[in-house]
C-alpha cells in the first residue's frame, strides 16, 4: 500500500542546495537519542513504539466496551481537554458525515464533545439538548484533576445517574486515565466504572493511539484496527535505520528547522477539506506544548482552505515574510459530484461542467501554492491517497515522529510543557482553592493596586 508522501521542492528553493543535507547527522543524533532514551523528557517515550505494540486482544477489549455504549447510547458525551480531546475529535470529524448531527439514522451513537471549555451557556445547551436522550459518557484525563473537564463530568454524572439510575449510569460511564492518581480515577473506582489506563510515559498530546483516543473513535462507529496498522506502518516507514531521505518525518523535521533558522517563524497547516479542521487544532497542540518554550519555537498557525484564502490569503500572500506552509493534500476524495452543465449559464460557470468538483478544489490548491511561492512562502506538501482510518494513523504518528526530532533539534524538552501550569495557577489563586492561599493573596494585592 502506498504511504503518505512529503514534497518538499518548493520549501528547499528558498534554502541553500545543502541546507537539509546539512541536518542528517543532528537528525541521526536525534533519533537515537529517542530510540535510546537519552533526550530529555526521555521518561515520556510511550508512544514511540506504541503502535506497533497494540495487540489485537487490546483492540478487542476496547471494541467490546465501545459496542455496550453503542448499543446503550443514542448519544455518547466525551469529556476531555488538549491532548484527551483533540486527537479523537480530529479522527471522528475527518471520518464522520460532515452533516452526521443532522442526519439521525441511529447508525451511531451522536457523539458531544465537553470539558474543553468553560462556557456556561455551552453547558446549559448541552444539557437541555441531553434532557431527552439516553446518554454515557467517556470521561477522559491523564492528570484527572483537569478543572475544565472536572466541572464537565460532575454535571454529566449527576444528570445521567438522575436520567436513567444509577445501575445503568455505571454501565455507560468509562474513565480513561492514570492507573492510580487523580479524583477520575478516585472516582471510577469508587463507582465501579469500566476504566481503560493512560500510560505513565505517554503524555497527552501524543496519546492519541491509546485510549483516549481508541475508545471514543470506536464508540463513533470507526475501525481502530486500522488506524493502529497506518500508525505501525508509518512507525515503520520512520525508523531510525530508515536513510534520512527517506524518512518523511526526519525529512520535516529538518526542513522546518531550517525554514525556522532563515527567519521564517510560524509555520501555517493548510486543508483543503473542512474535515480536517480539527487535525489543524491537534497539530497546534502537539508542535506548539512541544515546542514553545526556553523563549523559541515556530508558532503553530492553521486555516481551512479555500474558506480562509478569502479572509488569511491576503496575510499569507503579501504580509510579513515571516512564515511557511505545510499542505495535507487529500489526492481522492470518498464521494463524487460533477458539476452540471446549464443551458442559460447566467453564473458563466459551463467551462466547468463534466468535471468533478475535486479537480476545481485542486486547481485551486496548486494555483495557491504557486501564488504563495511566489509571494515568497515556502511551501511543503503531505499528500495523503484517500481519507481513511489507516491514514490518519500514518498522519498522527508521522506528526509525533517528526515533533519529537523536531524539538530535540531545537535543543527543547520536547514533552514537557511547564508554561500551562501559570495560568491555573493565578486562576485557582482567583477562586479561592484551597491551598493557594498565599497565592490568592498576592493576586488580589496586585489587583488593587
Ligand atoms: O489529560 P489531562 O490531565 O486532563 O490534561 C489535559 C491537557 O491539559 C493540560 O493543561 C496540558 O497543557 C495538556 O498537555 C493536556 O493535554
Amino acid at each position: 500500500m502506498k504511504n503518505i508522501q512529503l514534497d518538499i521542492t518548493k520549501a528547499t528553493q528558498f534554502l541553500q542546495a545543502d541546507a537539509i543535507a546539512a541536518y542528517e547527522p543532528k537528525v541521526k543524533a536525534a533519533q537515537e537519542a529517542l530510540e535510546n532514551g537519552t533526550c530529555p523528557g526521555n521518561d515520556f517515550l510511550g508512544w514511540l513504539h506504541l503502535p506497533s505494540s497494540i495487540t489485537p486482544d487490546f483492540i478487542g477489549e476496547l471494541n467490546a466496551t465501545a459496542q455496550v455504549l453503542r448499543e446503550n447510547c443514542e448519544v455518547v458525551v466525551v469529556a476531555g481537554i488538549g491532548g484527551s480531546y483533540l486527537g479523537a475529535r480530529t479522527v471522528i470529524e475527518a471520518l464522520s458525515n460532515s452533516f452526521q448531527w443532522l442526519l439521525n439514522d441511529k447508525k451511531n451513537p451522536v457523539i458531544l464533545f465537553a470539558g474543553n471549555n468553560i462556557g456556561e451557556d455551552y453547558l446549559a445547551e448541552m444539557c437541555a439538548y441531553l434532557a431527552d436522550k439516553k446518554f454515557g459518557v467517556i470521561n477522559i484525563s491523564k492528570s484527572g484533576t483537569t478543572t475544565e473537564t472536572a466541572l464537565a463530568f460532575r454535571l454529566l454524572k449527576k444528570q445521567c445517574e438522575d436520567q436513567r439510575g444509577k445501575d445503568m449510569a455505571r454501565k455507560v460511564i468509562v474513565a480513561v486515565t492514570d492507573a492510580q492518581k487523580g479524583a477520575a480515577r478516585t472516582t471510577a473506582d469508587k463507582e465501579g466504572y469500566k476504566s481503560f489506563i493512560i500510560p505513565d510515559n505517554v503524555g497527552g498530546r501524543f496519546s492519541v493511539l491509546t485510549p483516549v483516543g481508541l475508545l471514543p473513535i470506536a464508540v463513533a462507529g470507526f475501525d481502530i484496527a486500522q488506524l493502529v496498522a497506518g500508525a505501525a506502518d508509518m512507525e515503520k516507514a520512520t525508523a531510525v535505520d530508515v536513510p534520512f531521505m527517506e524518512n518523511p518525518s526526519a525529512v520535516y523535521a529538518a526542513c522546518r528547522n531550517a525554514l525556522y533558522a532563515e527567519g521564517k517563524k510560524i509555520e501555517i497547516l493548510v486543508n483543503y477539506q473542512p474535515k480536517l479542521h480539527y487535525l489543524n487544532e491537534w497539530w497546534k497542540q502537539l508542535y506548539g506544548e512541544s515546542e514553545g518554550k526556553d523563549q523559541k519555537g515556530i508558532f503553530p498557525a492553521a486555516v481551512d482552505f479555500t474558506t480562509d484564502l478569502h479572509s488569511m490569503g491576503q496575510w499569507i500572500q503579501d504580509g510579513e515574510r515571516t512564515i511557511f506552509e505545510t499542505v495535507i493534500s487529500i489526492e481522492q476524495p470518498n464521494h463524487k459530484v460533477l458539476f452540471p452543465s446549464d443551458d442559460e449559464n447566467l453564473d458563466g460557470l459551463n467551462f466547468l461542467a463534466g468535471k468533478r468538483v475535486d479537480e476545481v478544489n485542486k486547481m485551486a490548491e496548486l494555483g495557491t501554492q504557486l501564488a504563495h511561492v511566489d509571494g515568497g512562502v515556502p511551501n511543503m506538501r503531505l499528500s495523503v491517497p484517500v481519507l481513511n482510518e489507516y491514514y490518519l494513523g500514518q498522519i498522527i504518528y508521522f506528526f509525533e515522529k517528526a515533533c519529537s526530532i523536531s524539538g530535540n533539534l531545537l535543543g527543547v524538552n520536547t514533552f514537557n510543557q511547564p508554561g500551562v501550569e501559570a495560568y491555573k495557577k493565578n486562576m485557582f489563586a482567583l477562586l479561592n482553592k484551597p491551598g493557594y492561599e498565599k497565592e490568592s493573596e498576592a493576586i488580589r494585592a496586585r489587583l488593587n493596586k
